[in-house]
């Protein structure tokens, strides 16, 4: 089931908390949304969930328009909320069974949805305990299997590893991507390495509005632009290999690297690459050439550039 948003709003008063943004996600596609504090996710899930309506724009799942039929669209998502608020008083298996019946599954179906997600969701030994007596990351584990106990075929998760530990960050990642073969997920969040590991692609949203839209290897690639070189070169003199690198026609900039003693970093020319130039300046010279390697732009700096 695809997902189709366009020129989507959302004011709170004067405050736009989204900013017209349109975008498209196809079925089974694992899409992570990423931005600051206040960008505008968990604005933008609550509308794609039809639990807040647009100030304008449409959304539209397959055939069915969030604003003319809402009720289809909650039954086809299945959504995490911010904070994911739970019944802390019920047994798991209870909460199951009450969001169950909530979400209309079929009586006969009951037992067997309920068991099937304690399963998939690592539950099963704690299924009788309250919701009260469990860590954070079996909470979360616990929204995520009301979140599917309907069998949805999109699921919206906001920030869903949001306050658990690295080994429980690592497992609900596990969780989403064996979900995300079957599903089409959304999930926010403002920790980037989780969103590179978890997701096919990445909106990063700042200020309301869509300011990157690829995987991680082409916003990188479309945030690197020019060829980033660090190089080690062992020569009698190293004011001398700087002042011969910034001659070389494809290079733009060289700098020494702080505390390296013969270490460089140099960014070749728009659409150019300096490592034949530079080895063959190693070899007339006589030089040694101890290393030559590219530098990738880390998404970080990519996020870091794109909202701030
Ligand atoms: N109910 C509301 N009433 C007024 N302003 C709101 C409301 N909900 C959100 N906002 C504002 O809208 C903006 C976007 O908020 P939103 O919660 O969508 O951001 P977010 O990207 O999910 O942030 P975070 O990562 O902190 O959860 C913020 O400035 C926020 O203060």
């Amino acid at each position: 089931m695809a997902i189709v948003v366009e020129n989507l709003t959302k004011l709170y008063g004067s405050q736009k908390a989204v900013d017209n943004i349109s975008f498209e996600i196809k079925t089974g596609e694992v899409v992570g949304f990423l931005g600051p504090n206040g960008a505008g996710k968990s604005t933008t899930m609550k509308m794609i969930t039809c639990y807040m309506a647009p100030s304008q724009g449409s959304i539209r799942l397959d055939r069915f328009n969030a604003s003319e039929q809402p009720e289809e669209i909650k039954k086809r998502i299945g959504y995490l909320p911010e904070n994911n608020p739970l019944y802390t008083d019920m047994a798991i298996v209870d909460y199951l069974k009450f969001c169950a019946e909530l979400q209309g599954v079929e009586k006969e179906q009951l037992s067997q949805r309920i068991r099937a997600m304690i399963e998939l969701c690592g539950l099963t030994r704690e299924r009788y305990k309250k919701i009260h007596a469990l860590s954070k990351g079996y909470r979360q584990r616990v929204g995520l299997a009301q979140a599917m106990i309907h069998d949805p075929e999109i699921l919206i998760l906001d920030e869903p590893t949001t306050g658990l530990d690295p080994n429980q960050r690592i497992e609900i990642r596990k969780l989403i991507k064996e979900l995300g073969k079957e599903k089409t997920v959304i999930l926010s969040s403002h920790i980037l390495p989780e969103v590179e590991a978890t997701c096919d692609r990445i909106l990063i949203i700042n200020r309301g509005q869509i300011v990157a839209d690829g995987s991680a290897v082409t916003l990188r690639q479309q945030a690197q632009g020019q060829e980033l070189l660090e190089l080690n070169i062992e020569a009698s003199n190293g004011a001398d290999v700087r002042a011969a690198l910034l001659d070389l026609a494809p290079v733009e900039t060289v700098q020494p690297v702080e505390d390296k003693q013969g270490f460089f970093r140099l960014q070749s020319k728009p659409d150019t690459s300096s490592r034949k130039a530079i080895f063959d300046l190693c070899v007339e010279k006589q030089w040694y050439l101890m290393e030559m390697r590219g530098i990738e732009t880390r998404l970080e700096d990519v996020f870091r550039e794109l909202t701030n």
